[in-house]
């Protein structure tokens, strides 16, 4: 299969795009929309026959897509079902893990939260100091980046109480967010999936101190978010401010549950359904819609048509959209801890290579950064631009337009590219003659004919949100079942846990650093010189 889609992608590389975008037909033969959403794939180098080779490598989708969705347990190396989808599995049927119906618990701690968050909105809840005006929610992956990238999307929903989050364990970030908060009005959320994670527990025991300075009681005024019941008790939260979820949640899937606490808190009980109905509105599309019409299914395809196909090692994710600034971070996580893996579900190694390299920034900033690679580097970056019709700001519609424009330009550009006799005749109209107009025009050619892709929506609501983060959940689950591997767990990210714990009394002076590699004791040795 993988020798098969390098040859086709090698021949493609010989599609011109901008032909193929010259058909009329074109653009309607290779986008979908589905609801608010419409993802166009037409800048590609892909023709009809390579589309059906594509979705023929999806074929196994459909099986394990009925595995997800039932409960079965395809996260084999933990042994647990994946659903998060059945958090906003609103209004829907029965799920059941092992035999049990998980949606009365589900439905019972969403009604809590509600509870919960209404009472702290509406000033029943009140910290010390009054009703609460600052929420910090500690945490950090998947219990900080979801919940964080969507509150700053959903900026114009806000109408709560003001949100942070501490994630990192440098006090600097601690440090820095506190300095604006009063301890009398603040409710902290300590958000962990384990409630063993490092970072999170050191930031929870230096936020509960700040805290006792000045509270009586700061254990009033703390929620805990986990599925490790017992260990929150342990900290001091009583239990009708734990809100639980259970382990076939993961971690990098939890904002629709009791992760997404801020997120409710800040925007509001309706707006935060209204975005788990987008999510369940793409999950019934993904389940329901046929293959070769199905955007998750097809935004996978393509990225496995780029990355195992025509060897592209990374994509850019390019939010036209300044609120979906924390997006190209949480897909780093979403994407590259679901799907850089080597080894196959059965332990077998991976044939081929497997989730590309995700990265971004917002446009236009990144226009007047980066893009002068991707319009002429030698690497090819296939790039993903997301945006908006309209945007929020009634009063500022100009510069939506602009924005806009930049958007569809630069796909347009990548595409179209600058031929050696265009840039001769610019050079020329400037008076440029002989060699040194060749030389002049030669750094003014653009090669062209480069990839994109492009998500539209109307506007970003929380509808919209939850349907655009929906899709791509479901992208990298299609990538991972071609690919084989197991999408839902992240051993990678243990070893470097294991050494950090050995690491710190080093650090710290109190064990020695002899047992250690040259680099690593040098390195040692040089900060033990510097902290004196
Ligand atoms: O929610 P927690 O248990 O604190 O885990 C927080 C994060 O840390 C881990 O290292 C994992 O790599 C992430 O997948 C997880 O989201």
């Amino acid at each position: 299969m993988w020798n098969d889609l390098k040859q086709r992608a090698d021949a493609a590389r010989e599609n011109s795009i901008l032909e193929l975008c010259q058909q009329d037909s074109r653009f309607e033969d290779f986008s979908i929309k589905h609801g608010d959403l419409l993802f166009d794939y037409s800048k590609t180098h892909l023709k009809a026959a390579d589309l059906d080779m594509l979705v023929d490598m999806a074929k196994d989708v459909p099986t394990r897509r009925s595995a997800m969705f039932s409960g079965e347990k395809i996260n084999e190396t933990e042994g647990r079902a994946v659903l998060h989808t059945a958090l906003r599995n609103l209004d829907g049927g029965a799920v059941k893990v092992d035999g049990d119906d998980v949606m009365p618990e589900i439905t019972a701690t969403l009604k809590r939260m509600q509870q919960f968050a209404d009472d702290v909105r509406s000033g029943v809840f009140k910290g010390q100091g009054g009703a609460i005006t600052d929420v910090v929610n500690i945490g950090i992956g998947g219990s900080d980046l979801g919940p964080a990238m969507a509150t700053l999307a959903l900026a114009p929903y806000h109408n709560g109480p003001r949100t942070h989050f501490i994630s990192n364990v440098d006090g600097a970030d601690a440090a820095d967010k506190l300095a604006l908060l009063n301890p009398e009005t603040t409710l902290v959320i300590v958000a962990s999936k384990t409630f063993t994670t490092i970072e999170t527990m050191t930031n929870a025991t230096t936020v509960r101190k700040w805290m006792e300075t000045v509270v009586r009681d700061p254990g009033a005024q703390f929620v805990a978010v986990s599925t490790a019941t017992e260990k929150t008790a342990a900290f001091g939260i009583p239990s009708e401010r734990v809100f639980g979820f259970e382990d076939w949640v993961g971690g990098r899937y939890s904002m629709w549950g009791p992760i997404g606490l801020s997120l409710m808190l800040a925007v509001g009980l309706d707006a935060f359904e209204e975005f788990l109905r987008g999510a369940q509105d793409m999950d019934v599309h993904f389940e329901t819609a046929d293959l070769a019409k199905n955007m998750p299914v097809m935004l996978a395809l393509i990225g496995l048509w780029h990355h195992q196909g025509m060897g592209f090692p990374t994509r850019a994710v390019l939010p036209y959209d300044q609120r979906l600034s924390r997006l190209p971070a949480y897909l780093q996580q979403l994407e590259m801890e679901s799907n850089g893996k080597s080894v196959a579900m059965d332990g077998s190694a991976v044939e081929t290579v497997t989730g590309p390299v995700v990265w971004g920034e917002p446009g236009t900033n990144g226009q007047h950064a980066f893009y002068q690679l991707i319009h002429q580097g030698r690497t090819v970056v296939p790039c993903e631009f997301i945006v908006a019709a309209q945007g929020h700001e009634e009063h500022l519609t100009e510069h939506h337009t602009l924005l806009l424009a930049n958007c569809l330009a630069q796909s347009e550009a990548l595409m179209t590219g600058r031929s050696m006799d265009v840039a001769r005749g610019l050079m020329a109209a400037k008076g440029f003659e002989g060699a040194e107009l060749e030389r002049q025009a030669a750094h003014r050619v653009f090669e062209g004919n480069k990839p994109s892709t492009t998500l539209i929506y109307p506007k970003l609501t929380p509808f919209v949100l939850g349907q655009l983060i929906a899709l791509y959940e479901h992208r990298v689950f299609v990538e991972g079942v071609i690919l084989g591997i197991n999408s839902y767990d992240q051993w990678g990210v243990e070893l470097g846990k294991e050494l950090a714990v050995s690491l710190t009394p080093v650090v710290e002076g109190n064990q020695s650093a002899d047992n250690k590699d040259s680099s690593t004791r040098g390195l040692v040795e040089y900060v033990h010189s510097l902290r004196g």
